[in-house]
Formats: C-alpha cells, sequence, structure tokens
C-alpha cells in the first residue's frame, strides 16, 4: 500500500467502482464478447485485450471488440448488443468472483457507520442482478450504474450526485477505484481517490494515475481512513 497524500481520509461515503476493483468480471465479460464474435464467425479476443477494453460500459467494450476486425456501424453494434446482453445477462457470475478481502472490508466499513455506494459504468441491467448475486447490494445505500444517469465516469456526475444524496461535502467522500475513468471523474468532481492495483487499467500501472492512495488489497483500504 502507497499512501501518497498525508492526510487520512474522514469518508463519511466510500464510493466503490465494481468491475475491476469489487468483482473480478473480466472472465464472464470476455465469454460474453467472444460468443457475439464467434457467431460473426470471427476470432475470439485474448482475455488481456479484453480487459483492456472494461471500464466504459458494456457497449463500448463490444464496440471495441468488434472494432479489432473492423469498426462496427451504429446498426451492426446494436445486433451485437442484443446477443451480448443475452449471452451475458444468462452467464454473469459462471466464473465472476469477489477479489478477496472486499466483502470483510465492506462489513468493517459498515460497522464503522459509513455509508457505502457503488459507481459502475455496467448498465444497471447487469449491476444490479449481479450485485444481489453476490450478496453485496445490501451493503450499499446507493447503486449508480452506467445508464442511471445523464452522465457516466469519466464525467464527475455520479460523485457529485453522490455526495449531494448524503448531503456531504466531495472531500468528505473517498472514490475506490481501478482506472482512468476513475482517476479521472474524481479530479474533476474535487474527491479524493484511491486505486486498487490488481484492476483493469490496461497496461498502465495505477501510479501513474497520480491517485492519493494505491492499494494492492481492499483490506488496506482500512488503513488509510481516519
Ligand atoms: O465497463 C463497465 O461495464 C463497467 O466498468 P466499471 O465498473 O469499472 O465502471
Ligand atoms: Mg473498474
Amino acid at each position: 500500500m502507497v499512501k501518497l497524500n498525508t492526510e487520512a481520509f474522514a469518508a463519511r461515503v466510500v464510493l466503490l467502482d465494481l468491475d475491476g476493483t469489487l468483482v473480478d468480471t473480466a472472465p464472464d465479460l470476455a465469454a460474453a464478447a467472444n460468443h457475439v464474435l464467434q457467431k460473426l464467425g470471427r476470432a475470439p479476443a485474448e482475455m488481456p485485450v479484453i480487459r483492456g477494453f472494461i471500464g466504459n460500459g458494456v457497449r463500448e467494450l463490444m464496440r471495441r471488440a468488434l472494432a479489432i476486425q473492423s469498426d462496427p456501424s451504429a446498426e451492426e453494434l446494436d445486433a451485437a448488443m442484443v446477443d451480448f446482453s443475452q449471452y451475458y445477462g444468462a452467464h454473469l457470475l459462471d466464473h465472476s468472483v469477489i477479489y478477496p478481502g472486499v466483502r470483510g472490508t465492506l462489513e468493517a466499513l459498515q460497522a464503522q457507520g459509513r455509508e457505502l455506494v457503488c459507481i459502475t459504468n455496467k448498465a444497471a441491467a447487469f449491476t444490479v442482478p449481479l450485485l444481489q448475486r453476490l450478496g453485496l447490494y445490501d451493503f450499499f445505500g446507493l447503486v449508480l450504474s452506467g445508464d442511471s444517469l445523464p452522465r457516466k465516469k469519466p464525467d464527475p456526475l455520479p460523485l457529485t450526485h453522490t455526495a449531494e444524496h448524503f448531503h456531504q461535502p466531495v472531500k468528505n467522500c473517498l472514490l475506490v477505484g481501478d482506472s482512468r475513468n476513475d482517476t479521472q471523474a474524481a479530479r474533476a468532481a474535487g474527491m479524493p481517490i484511491a486505486c486498487v492495483t490488481y484492476g483493469y487499467n490496461g497496461d498502465e500501472p495505477v501510479h501513474c494515475l497520480e491517485p492519493d492512495a494505491v492499494l494492492d488489497s481492499m483490506r488496506e483500504l482500512l488503513d488509510i481512513l481516519a
């Protein structure tokens, strides 16, 4: 763990990213994207490639997977999303797992009286059943998906909306994420951010994003909070 900012984070509200932060969803996202590619007679994309496509919502993931061969038209992408959604919705948790230390840390944060919020760019149709089936949903006083508000990360709106929802200044909140979209949204909102090292940020190590703290495990979150 590296704490780059010397102040302890008050963090009455802890906002947690989903994919790559709470849950390792890449195997099932890859299977769904590859199901579509296979149906189109194309070669499957490798896991590290798909991991690099995660974080901007499932439509962007599918668009990038199709673009490996050629940029899809809007109609081609719409058709691919019908197949993707059907497959992914039926296989949300075939291989996806909660990262080590996440459940225990959420329990500890809740016991400390902090508000917990899930902020993801994943569509709500997938976010809610995924959190429910993993037994995580009830930890959160608010869940904001990629299609819950007019704009998603890296826009600061989901973060500022959360602070207003809980009547807290943004500096009393902390976002925990894994990617550039998370750090950009946090900086634009003026909210502190911690990044986990195990998630999906392509080939770029998260310390290059200059977060306020870098966590090798979610458990380390408990050490940086006041
Ligand atoms: O790209 C997605 O579907 C979700 O990504 P996020 O949970 O990391 O915001
Ligand atoms: Mg993420």
